[in-house]
């Protein structure tokens, strides 16, 4: 598998430190809150896993899945729900948790869910943001780290899902992709 990839763009040791850094910011945020962190499936598993961890205060987590892709590396423009959360968002502090924020078009479509379904707060966390692929209108209130306008794999993200399993982050060589 790691022969596929052409250039590592965030190591696993740098996840992990921003992991710990935005933990600590969330539980001064969120301190006495109760927040309802959304993570959204499938990409932003590792994340919500490693970032919960560095959260020092309670919080409920629960997952949604909706997709705007569909195989390959474009997005269809059309948001689906495919698993819907099992908590009621209303009057709650919603924490979107995502893996990466590149059209905006998901994003977008979750703010006004949860703005429609009464959410007390909705605020968003994203590993990524890839600021050169955005057509929505869209900005998360924490970013770990920018990335260029390229295909990332790794750390939940996938290319026809493969690669969620790799530690960091990378691009993949040119012939790994199916014409
Ligand atoms: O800003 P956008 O252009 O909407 O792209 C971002 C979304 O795309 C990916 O999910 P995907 O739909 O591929 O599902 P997955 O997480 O299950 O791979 C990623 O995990 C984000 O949720
Ligand atoms: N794997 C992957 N999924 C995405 N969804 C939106 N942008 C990306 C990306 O760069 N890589």
């Amino acid at each position: 598998m790691q022969s596929d990839i052409k250039e590592v763009l965030i190591t696993e040791k740098e996840i992990a430190n921003k992991c710990a850094e935005i933990g600590e910011q969330l539980t001064l945020e969120y301190k006495d809150k109760f927040p309802l962190l959304v993570g959204v499936l499938k990409g932003a598993t590792p994340f919500m896993a490693d970032l919960s961890r560095y959260i020092d205060t309670h919080v409920e987590m629960d997952f949604m899945d909706v997709s705007s892709y569909g195989s390959g590396t474009r997005s269809s423009g059309e948001v689906k729900i495919l698993k819907d959360l099992d908590a009621k968002v209303e009057g709650r502090d919603v924490l979107i948790v995502e893996d990466i924020i590149d059209s905006g078009l998901t994003l977008s479509y979750l703010v006004d869910l949860f703005k429609y379904r009464k959410a007390n707060s909705v605020k968003i966390v994203t590993l990524l943001d890839k600021p050169g692929g955005r057509t929505a209108k869209i900005k998360a209130d924490i970013v770990g780290f920018e990335v260029p306008n390229a295909f990332v794999v790794g750390y939940g993200l996938d290319y026809n899902e493969k690669y969620r399993n790799l530690p960091y982050i990378g691009v993949l060589k040119p012939e790994v992709y199916s014409v």
